[in-house]
């Protein structure tokens, strides 16, 4: 079954709602961003949240010091590590006992040249934009990253949608599909029925 990550979640309402809409993670971003909270948002976020949905906290460039420290204090699941995190950063943050999932900014063919050094649990494809690090709402080439079909631990995002999110599955056969903000009605705010269009759309 199709993992779906439903990101930035900035209320309980939010989050509450995606998940009785069957999502299986939530983000949560701690990096600068409209939908940037702190770790007690978070938290309080988190408790109100079914134990089986998991809880992603979005780093950009933070310390494996922060980002643990961070994750304990919100009650994470995952460290999503969305900026130039080395290798050694993935590695030390998974030593502390916390998954991560490595984003990689699918700007061209060459971004995509060390992804295998990151020995990461799940690989996150995003767009690359020059405004904003995630949550923009564009896609990227795909073609640039189908050879990287079928791989078990892809999770797909930028710029999908109820509309667009099948297309995706069909061909990148990811782990996961994630989605922002086609999501939303503003920056941070969730619109409960898009949010539900794309779970059904990627679950279908
Ligand atoms: O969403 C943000 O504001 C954000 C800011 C800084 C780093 C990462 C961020 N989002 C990470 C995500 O996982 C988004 O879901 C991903 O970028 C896709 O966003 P969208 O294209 O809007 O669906």
């Amino acid at each position: 079954m199709m993992m779906v990550k439903v990101c930035g979640m900035t209320n309980v309402a939010d989050a509450r709602a995606a998940a009785d809409a069957g999502a299986d993670a939530v983000g949560f971003i701690f990096a600068e961003s409209p939908r940037k909270i702190g770790s007690e948002e978070a938290r309080r976020i988190s408790i109100a949240l079914p134990e089986n949905v998991l809880k992603v906290g979005v780093f950009v460039n933070a310390p494996p010091e922060e980002v643990l420290r961070v994750a304990a204090e919100a009650g994470l699941d995952m460290a999503q590590l969305h900026g130039d995190e080395t290798p050694e950063t993935v590695a030390a943050v998974r030593a502390g006992g916390l998954p991560v999932m490595k984003a990689v900014r699918v700007r061209n063919a060459e971004a995509l040249a060390g992804v295998e050094r990151f020995d990461a649990d799940l690989l996150l494809l995003d767009a690359y934009s020059e405004e904003a690090r995630g949550g923009t709402g564009k896609r990227f080439d795909w073609g640039v990253a189908k050879s990287l079909k079928g791989r078990g631990n892809i999770v797909v995002s930028g710029g999908l949608a109820p509309e667009n999110v099948r297309e995706a599955i069909d061909f990148f056969e990811p782990y996961g599909v994630d989605a922002s903000s086609s999501l939303e009605d503003a920056p941070g705010k969730k619109n409960e029925e898009s949010v539900r269009r794309f779970i059904v759309a990627a679950k279908g």
